[in-house]
């Protein structure tokens, strides 16, 4: 996760190689996998990396103390919004409640903020994404392999739509932080700790009034994610590793997941049509980036896929 502090982005004006950004090319040398990853984690260690060391240059400027202060005033007055609550039951319904995702770059997709269309804007984005139906938005923070920011979530809180910072958490400092830029929620990969630092990081966010989203990628992810208590799951079709898509991931977890969890499918959702069938295997929401980034019109993907006249979605 990223900090007030951080380092600029380097999408700027003269704009980015329209290609994959690489694994730790901004980030220093590779380095064996970090913290709790298991051992066959590769790409993924490079993007865990390059945060554990952002995250080491924060904490050594601002003491944890001082943001539990900082945090304290802002929960007094900014209540959180809850995610789960505007999920929750989507599969009852006609149509899927949407994550609508604002991911200015990817390791596995390169730029894909304003490419090809000038400078980009996130709150144009997300009222775009409002006004398509969007039940909820998420924010891809992580500045080094995904060319965000922090600031974009920000700026986004005041539509009013629950917000989902998505980033790579391995310690609870980083919860603070997500207090301080205004999330709702946030993302905990069940793949980058250990299942009891899963489980301390679950807590440390209820206790911080955070929304945990916690995302698997396979059966060992669940039994952890379902030990540790986690009442929104996300199931991730993308390995983290490769960043191949395996579009029957959802349909292989999905009946490991518990009745009360909330559970969203997420990554590779490129049609609404796709979107409609995961929702027919039980997910209550899904989660969208690319396809919605790249749309030229995301309220239309978003309105095709509520069945909406006028939806310009594939
Ligand atoms: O998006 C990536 O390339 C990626 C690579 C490695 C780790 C995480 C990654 N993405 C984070 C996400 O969770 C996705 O942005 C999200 O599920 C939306 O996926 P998509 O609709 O495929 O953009």
């Amino acid at each position: 996760m990223t900090g007030r502090g951080q380092a600029p982005r380097r999408d700027g004006a003269a704009g980015l190689p329209a290609g994959p950004v690489r694994p730790g090319a901004a980030g220093g040398p590779v380095r064996p996998a970090p913290g709790g990853l298991r051992p066959e984690a590769g790409r993924l260690a490079a993007i865990v990396a390059s945060v554990q060391r952002r995250l080491a240059e924060r904490q050594a400027r601002r003491p944890e103390a001082a943001l539990e202060r900082a945090v304290e005033q802002v929960l007094r007055h900014q209540p959180r919004r809850s995610l789960t609550a505007v999920l929750a039951g989507g599969r009852h319904r006609p149509v899927p409640a949407v994550i609508a995702e604002i991911k200015r770059a990817s390791p596995a997709a390169g730029r894909l903020a304003g490419a090809g269309r000038g400078g980009f804007d996130p709150v144009e984005q997300a009222r775009a994404y409002q006004a398509g139906g969007a039940a909820a938005l998420s924010v891809v923070t992580e500045p080094d392999h995904f060319h965000g920011d922090v600031a974009d979530l920000e700026r986004v809180r005041p539509l009013g739509l629950p917000v989902l910072q998505k980033d790579f958490v391995v310690s609870r400092y980083q919860l603070l932080e997500s207090v301080l830029a205004g999330a709702d929620a946030v993302l905990l990969i069940a793949r980058i700790v250990p299942p009891r630092e899963l489980a301390r990081l679950v807590r440390a966010a209820e206790e911080l009034g955070l929304e945990p989203f916690v995302e698997v990628n396979d059966r060992r992810d669940v039994e952890a994610a379902v030990a540790a208590g986690a009442r929104l799951i996300g199931v991730n079709h993308r390995d983290l590793d490769t960043f191949a898509i395996d579009p029957d991931r959802f349909a292989a977890l999905v009946p490991l997941l518990p009745d009360a969890v909330v559970r969203v499918a997420a990554s590779g959702i490129t049609t609404p049509q796709r979107a409609r069938d995961l929702h027919a295997l039980g997910a209550d929401a899904v989660l969208v980036g690319e396809a919605l980034m790249r749309s030229g019109d995301p309220a239309g993907w978003l309105r095709q896929l509520a069945g909406a006249p006028g939806g310009g979605g594939a």
